[in-house]
């Protein structure tokens, strides 16, 4: 797939597949063309050469029953959240179960509140305004909105960007909890190291229009192109199995819901 913005090419000849079940985490500099490559894996870009299959479908070939379908079976957490400022928590979370039309008013109830749980806020948040939540707390809604239709494949866009390092530990392990319990696949982009030991299964990394390295992280981190060695400049000793795993698993001590306490404005 080749991608071209204004007169500069973004993506040269790239190929990327993401297999069922995994999280797969891509990094790269800044304007390396991270958020484009999401843009086109949702279909709010073209390829200028190539193609984006998903499900089955190919994105610029689907009608738009097709790509309500298919659009359907994914959630997405923007950088910044994304919500309505105007709306509660609950109509931002409701809204793309509204967009069905044709769900009953008390599915939608329940169904919100079960998310809202699922993420750990309290039914009393659902009535609150954007305005009035703390930045862990916002990802928390947008997550919920991004999970109301029980999709099987997820796109975060910096899920942990502008997160303090304890939000941003919590969030991360809400993620893993509910891609275990929801069977989740999950894409996201990311340009911090501990999110990516905590979730990532493999990493692509694009450099030079490209994919300049893919694979379990503790191969990429190997590899000797120069971006590579910047980003993980400093956690050289981490980049191995046996780290992943032991940080992971301390991630996972301690109750989930005294934890969530802690996002609270
Ligand atoms: N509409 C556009 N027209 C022309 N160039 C664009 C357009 N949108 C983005 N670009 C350029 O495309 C490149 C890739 O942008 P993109 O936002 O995908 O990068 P990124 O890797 O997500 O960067 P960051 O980490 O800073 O968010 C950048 O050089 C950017 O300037």
């Amino acid at each position: 797939m080749t991608t071209v913005l204004g007169r500069s090419v973004i993506h040269r000849d790239l190929s990327l597949e993401v297999h069922s079940g995994e999280v797969l985490a891509i990094i790269g500099g800044s304007g390396s063309g991270k958020t484009t490559l999401l843009r086109l894996m949702l279909g709010l870009q073209r390829p200028a050469a190539g193609s984006v299959s998903i499900f089955g479908h190919q994105l610029g070939n689907c009608d738009a029953a097709d790509l309500a379908r298919v659009r359907n079976r994914w959630g997405v957490l923007f950088q910044q959240g994304a919500l309505f400022s105007a709306l509660t928590v609950f109509d931002n979370i409701a809204l793309p179960m509204r967009e069905l039309k044709d769900v009953p008013k008390r599915l939608i109830s329940e169904l919100v509140l079960l998310k809202l749980s699922q993420v750990g806020l309290s039914p009393a948040d659902a009535l609150k305004k954007p305005a009035e939540l703390s930045g862990g707390m916002i990802k928390r809604v947008a997550l919920a909105r991004a999970l109301i239709l029980d999709p099987v494949l997820l796109f975060l866009d910096e899920p942990t960007a502008g997160l303090d390092p304890a939000s941003s530990k919590r969030f991360v392990r809400l993620i893993e909890d509910l891609r275990s319990e929801m069977s989740l696949t999950v894409v996201m982009v990311t340009h911090d190291v501990d999110t990516l030991f905590a979730l990532a299964d493999r990493v692509a990394v694009l450099a030079d229009r490209r994919l300049v390295g893919i694979g379990p992280l503790s191969e990429v981190a190997k590899q000797p192109h120069a971006f590579i060695q910047d980003f993980f400049l400093g956690h050289a000793g981490q980049c191995n199995e046996d780290y992943i795993q032991s940080y992971r698993n301390s991630l996972r001590q301690g109750p989930l819901t005294a934890s969530v306490a802690a996002d609270a404005k």
